[in-house]
């Protein structure tokens, strides 16, 4: 089984003090920072931008998982790359050509994420899943924090871990939206591995991040 990791959503976290919050989720037991990248036209809100993702670079030496909810997105993965992410994840409905767009991530020397909206269906990226390092499944429509989990989505999960299995491929699969101390556990069982969570972490237990990332791994 794969060792469960959690990548918390700054979106949740206070924009004036972000420096220091991503101290605080490396302090608190953080396996990556996860960053939501929206640009008001994929999605119905609009968060932040290479700029902010390099000024940040310098404070931490955690992974960057780079959510680029943006399109279309081809022409923007460089910025982003250069800007200091590690993962950079893309939606197959945001690219003219899923594949070149995976090849062009590859290229540029970063880890490859694919990610399902919660009505997107797996055939969209069945054939290309020996390229991908790891699939995100979105467990809320994306755009804003502190939605609703969908648990229909927890069937797909379990669908691309048969899949992994029966072709003998390796990919993280992630889950992102609504992640609380109830839903974890159905997740991890489905066959997530990446647990991403905002407003848990940031917002729970008087703030206290590494109580809520331990308790988002117990399962
Ligand atoms: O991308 C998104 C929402 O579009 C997520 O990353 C959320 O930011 C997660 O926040 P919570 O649902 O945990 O509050």
């Amino acid at each position: 089984m794969k060792k469960i990791q959690i990548s918390p959503s700054i979106l949740s976290a206070d924009f004036s003090q972000l420096r220091n919050e991503i101290k605080r989720l490396e302090e608190g037991g953080a396996d990556m920072i996860h960053v939501d990248v929206m640009d008001g036209h994929f999605v119905p809100n609009l968060t932040m931008g290479p700029p902010i993702i390099k000024s940040l670079r310098k404070f931490t030496k955690l992974p960057f998982d780079v959510h680029l909810m943006i399109s279309p997105v081809h022409k923007y993965i460089k910025d982003y790359a250069d800007a200091g992410a590690d993962i950079i994840t893309i939606h197959p409905e945001a690219t003219e050509n899923l594949a070149v767009s995976i090849d062009h991530i590859k290229s540029l020397g970063k880890k490859v994420g694919v990610s399902l909206n919660p009505e997107s269906k797996i055939n969209l990226i069945t054939d290309l899943l020996n390229q991908i390092d790891l699939v995100l499944i979105m467990s809320v429509n994306p755009g804003f924090g502190g939605q609703k989990f969908m648990p229909e989505v927890l069937e797909k999960i379990k669908e691309l871990k048969k899949i992994r299995d029966q072709k003998n491929i390796d990919f993280d699969i992630e889950i992102d939206g609504g992640i609380n101390f109830d839903n974890n556990k159905l997740a991890i069982e489905a066959g997530a591995n990446i647990l991403v969570s905002g407003t848990t972490i940031f917002k729970n237990n008087n703030g206290d991040i590494k109580k809520n990332i331990d308790l988002l791994k117990s399962s």
